[in-house]
C-alpha cells in the first residue's frame, strides 16, 4: 500500500462523514502492521461536543478490532493547506500510535505534508507522566 493507495482510502472515507453542523468532511485511512486499512470519518451530534473525528473513528475501530501497530495514517478534507488534524486527535494519535509512524497530511488539491507522529504533538502528556 503506498501513500496515495492510503490517501484515497481516506477520500473514501471521507465520503461517509455525518456532519450535518458543521458540512466540513473529514476522511482518514489507517494502516495497520499486517496491511488491514481502517477507514474513519468524522461523525457529529446536535449535541456537539459529541463529535467525533476522522483520525479518531479510524484509530478507534482498529484498536477495538485488536490492530494495535499501526504504519502510517492518511488525512484529507478540504482545506486550503494539508488538513491540520485538532489537539484531541494529536494527543490519542500520540498514546496508540509510534512515535516514528507516518502521519500524511493532505487536501483535495493534492498538497501534501508528511511527518511523524512524534512532530504532530511535541512533548505530548503520555502513559509515562502518570508513573510516581
Ligand atoms: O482533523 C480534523 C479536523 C476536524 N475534524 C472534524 C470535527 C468536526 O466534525 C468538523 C469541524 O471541525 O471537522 C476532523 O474530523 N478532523
Amino acid at each position: 500500500m503506498d501513500k496515495q493507495m492510503l490517501i484515497e482510502e481516506a477520500k473514501k472515507a471521507r465520503e461517509m462523514a455525518y456532519v450535518p453542523y458543521s458540512k466540513f468532511k473529514v476522511g482518514a485511512a489507517l494502516l495497520s502492521e499486517d496491511g488491514t486499512v481502517f477507514g474513519g470519518c468524522n461523525i457529529e451530534n446536535a449535541a456537539y461536543s459529541m463529535c467525533n473525528c476522522a483520525e479518531r473513528t479510524a484509530l478507534f475501530k482498529a484498536y477495538s478490532e485488536g490492530h494495535k501497530a499501526y504504519k502510517a495514517i492518511a488525512v484529507v478534507a478540504d482545506t486550503n493547506r494539508p488538513v491540520p488534524p485538532c489537539g484531541a486527535c494529536r494527543q490519542v494519535i500520540s498514546e496508540l500510535c509510534d512515535p516514528n509512524m507516518q502521519v500524511i497530511l493532505t487536501n483535495l488539491d493534492g498538497k501534501i505534508q508528511e511527518l511523524t507522529v512524534s512532530e504532530l504533538l511535541p512533548g505530548a502528556f503520555s502513559p509515562e507522566d502518570l508513573n510516581e
